[in-house]
């Protein structure tokens, strides 16, 4: 059997709706469940094989996106929130009972700062932007997947009508480019 790359993804994609107004991100426990609202769709919402983004079980890949951070509160139960990597650009902010991660939110300097990482599959709601590509998918080899079996990984995520990448896409890697060149001055726009 295919081993599962994420159940929102195994099954092929369900289309997110226009104008999604968004909704509620809980975490797994069966009672005072992290709560957290969130205002408007997910933006670049992709596959990760990154061996730091939060998978359900069984999956080899997270499905992360970003939202504006002021479209993002913790409504319920926040006091059982920690950072997993506090030394991580993106500090992940995880239910310290059933150990899914809420949100993630860049505090240093960085060409996504403003923006926190949420998985939608947190929500009841339907509408969520499906994703849009896979990254970092040579990473779970890193985690003990066999190399020789990442055609039929690259081959599943192409059946869907997913682009695969080794980092993130051509677009994100272009604005985080873009913003280290005009960081440093080389880029003048
Ligand atoms: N191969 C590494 C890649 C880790 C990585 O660079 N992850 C990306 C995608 S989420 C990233 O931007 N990480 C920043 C962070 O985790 O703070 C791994 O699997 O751990
Ligand atoms: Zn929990
Ligand atoms: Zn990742």
């Amino acid at each position: 059997m295919a081993p599962s790359l994420h159940p929102l993804i195994d099954n092929g994609l369900t289309k997110g709706s226009e104008n999604f107004p968004g909704g509620k991100l809980h975490c797994h426990c069966p009672t005072n469940k992290v709560e957290v609202t969130i205002t408007g769709n997910v933006l670049h919402n992709h596959a990760c094989g990154c061996s730091k983004c939060w998978k359900p079980a069984g999956a080899l890949f997270s499905v992360v996106g970003v939202v504006p951070v002021a479209n993002l509160a913790v409504t319920a139960n926040g006091d059982k929130l920690k950072i997993v990597d506090e030394s991580a650009a993106i500090q992940r902010h995880a239910c310290k009972q059933c150990g899914v991660h809420l949100y993630g939110r860049i505090e240093k300097e960085h060409g996504f700062k403003g923006l926190d990482f949420i998985h939608v599959e947190l929500s009841d709601e339907k509408g969520w932007q499906e994703p849009q590509f896979a990254a970092f998918v040579s990473s779970i080899i890193e985690q003990g997947f066999n190399p020789k079996d990442m055609p039929e990984v690259r081959n599943k995520f192409h059946s869907v009508g997913l682009e695969t990448y080794d980092v993130l896409s051509p677009a994100l890697m272009d604005a985080l480019s873009t913003y280290a060149g005009q960081k440093s001055g080389a880029l003048k726009l």
